[in-house]
């Protein structure tokens, strides 16, 4: 067993609505003793700029190339991390000194598994500077290096609070971890300690670009706008037929990979409403690929907000025999649990301990990742 260290989580998701912060106290590998959480907002000009960096992203052939104004918007990307590390560190009463390592996923721009090329946006190096604690960056890269799709990631993290959650919380096994962000992943428990991870499809991202197009908003709070809306089965058949639900070797997506409704497809309401029935779906649908049937499925990240999306998700469930809690029933928080992973996979990298394996990512053995940026050797050298 490692020294217990003090970690921050930041991640910036494909919703990319914000950056979600977290502490955690953890040797990297059964120890977890999870701290305080938040999330910063980006605002309407960010989030447009970060929406033009995907199309900036389009051409890039090799990793480090940062066409259009990739460059400058990794630089503020970047800077927003490092506010939102020192408003979390005052907010907590506490010092760049007392963490050891800060977990940075940065943006993905890019993700094209199939060409062994993601690319996240973050300067890691710039980072540790502006905030004086060791950055550990890249935390995909390396994964595709030796045959993975680079994601998903978060599954070493499900698989340490999946241990005891059976005893402590009286729920049943096999347990699926759901994330329900702009693209949805499920992580498999099985007995042993057995991980089966992948992307399971659309998750809120759909939703996101339909409401933000028809009412300029940017997500439908509470699934108020679904919950007036009828699912239109046409709609529905269209993205589950995608190649992707059947595809063997497939485990992750990008965010572009399933085309958004067109205008004319549907009212708002309705649009809304069908969207949400597709999230549910697709992740019902692609549990068909674990290896035996979840019991009890436990959603984190967004979706898990919009009510429409959870009921849905429940009734599918049900038919094939497992029950939906979301996080916070289980005394997890379903907000921080990516952020809170990402300061686990940190501690992990520095241990060079796996971050993925055969049954999360493809990857061809379980491999450690991750690039370190050493804080300033002196405090002169860093602004506070
Ligand atoms: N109150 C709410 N009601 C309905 N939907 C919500 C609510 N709050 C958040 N969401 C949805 O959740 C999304 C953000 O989810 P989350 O932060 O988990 O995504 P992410 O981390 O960016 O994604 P990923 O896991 O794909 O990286 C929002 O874009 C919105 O669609
Ligand atoms: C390339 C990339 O950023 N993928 C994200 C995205 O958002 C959800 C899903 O697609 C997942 O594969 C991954 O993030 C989570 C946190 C992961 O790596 O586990």
């Amino acid at each position: 067993m490692g020294r217990v260290l003090t970690a921050i989580g930041l991640m910036s998701g494909t919703s990319m609505d914000g950056i979600d912060v977290a502490l955690i106290k953890t040797d990297g590998d059964s120890i977890v003793e999870r701290g305080p959480s938040t999330g910063f907002a980006y605002d309407p000009n960010f989030r447009q700029r970060l929406k033009q960096g995907l199309d900036d992203a389009r051409s890039i052939v090799k990793r480090q190339e940062r066409p259009g104004r990739l460059a400058e918007l990794e630089r503020d990307l970047t800077l927003r991390h490092a506010d939102a590390v020192r408003t979390f560190l005052r907010e907590n009463n506490l010092l760049s000194e007392n963490v050891d390592v800060v977990g940075f996923h940065g943006q993905t721009v890019l993700h094209r598994p199939d060409e062994a090329l993601t690319v996240q946006i973050g300067d890691g190096e710039m980072l540790a500077r502006e905030t004086g604690i060791d950055v550990v960056y890249d935390m995909r890269a390396n994964d595709m290096v030796h045959g993975g799709q680079g994601a998903p990631l978060i599954p070493a993290y499900h698989a340490v609070l999946a241990r005891g959650l059976t005893e402590r919380q009286g729920i049943d096994a096999p347990i699926v971890f759901v994330n329900i962000g702009g693209i949805s992943n499920l992580t498999f428990i099985g007995a042993g300690e057995e991980i089966v991870a992948y992307d399971s499809g659309p998750g809120n991202a759909l939703i996101d670009q339909w409401v933000e197009a028809h009412a300029g908003i940017p997500f439908d709070q509470g699934g108020m706008i679904a919950s007036e809306g009828t699912i239109l089965p046409q709609l529905v058949d269209r993205y589950l037929s995608h190649p992707f639900f059947t595809a063997k070797k497939r485990r992750s997506l990008d965010r572009n990979d399933f085309a958004p409704l067109a205008p004319t497809d549907a009212s708002l309401e309705d649009g809304a409403r069908t969207l949400a029935h597709v999230t549910a779906a697709a992740i019902v649908r692609s549990s068909c690929h674990l290896p035996s049937k979840p019991a009890t499925y436990i959603v984190c990240g967004g979706g898990r907000l919009n009510p429409v999306v959870m009921r849905d998700l429940g009734a599918l469930a049900e038919k094939a025999g497992g029950r939906v809690f979301a996080a916070e029933a289980l005394e997890l928080n379903g907000d921080s649990m990516e952020a809170e992973a990402w300061a686990y996979l940190a501690v992990r990298s520095l241990r060079g301990l796996p971050l993925s394996y055969p049954g999360t990512t493809g990857v061809k053995r379980p491999v450690s990742g991750g690039r370190m940026a050493a804080k300033p050797a002196s405090l002169w050298e860093f602004k506070s």
